[in-house]
């Protein structure tokens, strides 16, 4: 029963990465894994009933005549294709998670549910947005890269600090829970490598590392003098089949799967021995699912690193020679990327997640490899077809 929760909320939660910049979530209600009603633990009005198809180990609260219906925040946005989108939307409500970006959503984005212009800069609207909306998680994703940081670097830090500072003063103000992701790339070249641990040197040199660092820091500060449920993980290099790649020096991974089922080749920006830590994007979303229900009694922090897999180029390529031996790899390196990966950590130790609220990845190098080339594979002969 479990297993099927989880595959609903991560189903509901794709997409998030490079797509919606901001996930407010609206009368967010908490879990409840016992059978039977009782007061609602949020103390909104009503009474909580297990879900009615009975699969369900999350209960909804019962409205009474005129309140809004109160249900688990979820948002409906599939891989899978728009019948499972429907079948989710019925089943938790599209209209109480609201996406926002600045740039336009792609179709499916658009029409899983509400969908609004955001700019983080826009503080006056950012309230708005939650006054009006009686918002209460919020999902901030909002961040220029870490390639693409270095290339404009009075915008990532207007987007990544400013940004954020607008967004933990809306969390504080109105009583949000608040996740903020971070990154690998929050640590630098005096940081240990192999592996980096939860608790070391940060150090990173990079525009991009050190607005993270910073996020992670006030994020805490604010948990600590105003009593803000911020909640935050170190992510590792996301690959998904959903979205291209965004400025990252991670993106080489994400890259080659399009190049090598469009081309058969890939020419590769970083050097083939370049170990990164990386993780498939269902894995990264189920971790964000999982440290925002946590009960905050079992998070002895509020920033944890989590990791799944660390592999090198190489070593992806010849993973994926298993399944398309023709496939060729050139290099012609980044000199800025590759400085970036060469003091960025190798292997990421996520103990402490894994000990705290039971941090499990699903995906492993193989796996990941797979459920990649059958995403694409599948979406190209779709194309094809059409
Ligand atoms: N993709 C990855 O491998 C990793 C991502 N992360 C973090 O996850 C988050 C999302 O990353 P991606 O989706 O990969 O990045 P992305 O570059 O694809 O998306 C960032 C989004 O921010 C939006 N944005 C930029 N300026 C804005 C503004 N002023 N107001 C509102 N939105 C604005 C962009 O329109 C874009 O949709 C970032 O915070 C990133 O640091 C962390 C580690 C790894
Ligand atoms: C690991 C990240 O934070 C991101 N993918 C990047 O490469 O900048």
């Amino acid at each position: 029963r479990q297993g099927s929760i989880n595959s609903l909320k991560l189903q509901a939660f794709q997409l998030f990465l490079r797509a919606p910049s901001t996930i407010w979530y609206r009368n967010a209600c908490y879990q409840n894994p016992q059978q039977g009603s009782q007061a609602c633990p949020a103390q909104h009005p009503g009474l909580w009933l297990p879900a009615s198809d009975g699969g369900c180990a999350y209960h909804q609260l019962l409205p009474p005549a005129g309140h809004i219906g109160c249900k688990l925040p979820l948002c409906v946005f599939l891989r899978n294709g728009p019948s499972q989108g429907s079948n989710h939307r019925k089943r938790f409500g599209k209209n109480n998670v609201i996406l926002s970006d600045i740039r336009k959503p792609p179709n499916n984005v658009f029409h899983s549910g509400p969908f609004i212009y955001s700019d983080i800069l826009d503080y006056k609207n950012l309230r708005e947005i939650v006054v009006n909306n009686r918002i209460t998680w919020l999902v901030h994703y909002s961040a220029l890269l870490s390639a693409v940081g270095e290339a404009n670097v009075a915008l990532a830090r207007s987007v990544n600090i400013t940004g954020l500072h607008n967004i933990l003063d809306i969390a504080a103000e109105h009583g949000l829970r608040l996740f903020v992701p971070s990154t690998i790339g929050a640590f630098g070249p005096s940081s240990p490598r192999n592996p980096t641990p939860d608790m070391c040197v940060q150090r990173p040199r990079t525009i991009y590392g050190v607005s993270k660092v910073h996020a992670e820091l006030m994020g805490e500060y604010y948990h600590h003098r105003y009593g803000l449920d911020f909640r935050c993980l170190r992510y590792p290099g996301i690959i998904s089949a959903d979205t291209m790649p965004g400025g990252g020096t991670t993106d080489y991974a994400v890259q080659i799967f399009h190049d090598a089922i469009k081309t058969g080749k890939f020419d590769c920006n970083l050097r083939p021995d370049s170990r990164l830590p990386m993780m498939y994007i269902d894995d990264c979303l189920r971790a964000t699912l999982e440290v925002m229900e946590a009960p905050a009694d079992t998070l002895s922090m509020r920033t944890y690193n989590i990791n799944a897999m660390s592999f090198t180029p190489e070593e992806l390529a010849q993973e994926l020679r298993k399944q398309m031996p023709e496939l060729e790899v050139t290099y012609n390196i980044d000199p800025v990327r590759q400085a970036i990966a060469d003091s960025w950590p190798m292997n990421f130790d996520d103990s402490n997640a894994r000990k705290d609220w039971g941090w499990k990845h699903d995906y492993d190098l193989p796996e990941l490899v797979q459920t990649m080339l059958n995403y694409l594979g599948v979406e190209t002969r779709m194309a094809q077809a059409n």
